[in-house]
């Protein structure tokens, strides 16, 4: 659906080109919610306004379908923009109109539909993101999430094919940003919707989104399903993300485990092999032990996922059969230290 290539930006500042995007290369299918993190000032503001062109760039291209969207006049980039909605960290709503006036504004602008059509499309959308009750309120009667929703009902008027999410959620609070995140998640499904987010926050990208890209220095330095990103990062911007997700300092980790006797090793699980109770029959079959020294489960979208680090002592055998059995069972596993 879309297509970055090459993409790259700079700001003129002080009569200097500075970079803050470099050869950028990102396919987005039809249908995923696509995430990008990164720390601030990694890139990830001008990356999102590159793609509905509301930053033009220095070089490169965005293809939306088969359009290249940095050829377009003025005119017909209007048009384009029609079928992408944008949602915002401060909502950007308009103070002065009520929350149906705010929804009601983009379907003016666009000049299809007539005032009675134009009422029936904001009454549905009010339904769709809950707020049917406060459509004539103001946005300064409404708490940050009920505003987020007008942002979201407002940025989905024009029937758009895609929705970018500039940091929607980095006011709000985390239990506001999960029902806003499960709102997402519903229209992503129920419309089809392909979305694109842009975050700081590991915790949204694994609640919401099939794949993501970590940016750093203007540049995409990992990127892929979110189940592997987040359970084998490589990169280590990608690595400290996940274990300040996980609240874990990995080199204290392994400063705790250096008085561990055995070999030191990572078993990741995913999906069903979450919940099979392989350990214990493996430790009888192989007459070898194990101790647990670090595990999580957890839900990345909707799908279990487990890691367990483990000590194993016994025959060297023992443990080489053990962990053939893994491999036979599925079960990633990574070998931490030998012995
Ligand atoms: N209009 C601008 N003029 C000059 N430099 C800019 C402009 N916008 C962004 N930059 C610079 O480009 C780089 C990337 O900024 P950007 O806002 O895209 O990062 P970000 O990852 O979104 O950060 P944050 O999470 O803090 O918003 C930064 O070094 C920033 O200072």
């Amino acid at each position: 659906m879309i297509q970055l290539k090459n993409l790259s930006k700079s700001y003129r500042v002080d009569g200097k080109d500075i970079p803050a995007l470099k050869r950028i290369d990102l396919n987005i299918e039809a249908g995923e919610i696509f995430g990008v993190i990164g720390h601030s000032g990694a890139g990830k503001s001008t990356l999102i306004r590159l793609i509905n062109l509301l930053e033009r760039p220095s070089g490169g291209t965005v293809l939306l379908g088969d359009i290249d969207l940095t050829t377009l006049s003025t005119a017909e980039l209007r048009l384009e923009r029609q079928k992408i909605g944008m949602i915002f960290q401060h909502f950007n709503l308009l103070s002065a109109k009520t929350v149906a006036n705010n929804i009601a504004f983009p379907l003016q602008v666009a000049g299809r539909l007539n005032k009675t059509e134009i009422q029936q499309r904001v009454a549905q959308l009010l339904e769709l993101v809950g707020l049917s009750e406060h459509a004539d309120k103001y946005p300064a009667q409404l708490s940050g999430g009920q505003k987020q929703r007008v942002g979201i009902a407002r940025a989905l008027a024009n029937n758009p094919k895609l929705l970018l999410c500039d940091e929607a959620t980095s006011a709000l609070d985390p239990q506001t940003t999960q029902s806003v995140l499960q709102l997402l998640l519903e229209i992503n499904q129920k419309l089809k919707l392909t979305i694109v987010l842009i975050t700081h926050e590991m915790d949204v990208i694994r609640t919401v989104c099939d794949r993501v890209a970590v940016i750093d220095g203007g540049e995409t330095v990992e990127m892929g399903p979110v189940t592997q990103v987040f359970l084998h990062p490589k990169h280590p911007t990608t690595r400290r993300f996940v274990f300040e997700s996980e609240h874990v300092d990995e080199n204290k980790q392994f400063e705790d485990f250096a008085h561990v006797p055995g070999k030191i090793v990572r078993l990741t699980f995913i999906g069903e092999s979450t919940y099979k109770s392989l350990l214990g029959d493996m430790a009888r079959d192989f007459g070898i032990d194990f101790s647990i020294l670090a595990g999580r489960i957890e839900r990345i979208k909707g799908t279990a996922c487990g890691q367990l680090t483990l000590a194993f002592t016994g025959a060297d055998s023992g443990i080489a059969a053990a962990l053939a059995r893994f491999t036979a069972e599925g079960i990633d596993f990574e070998e931490l230290r030998a012995c």
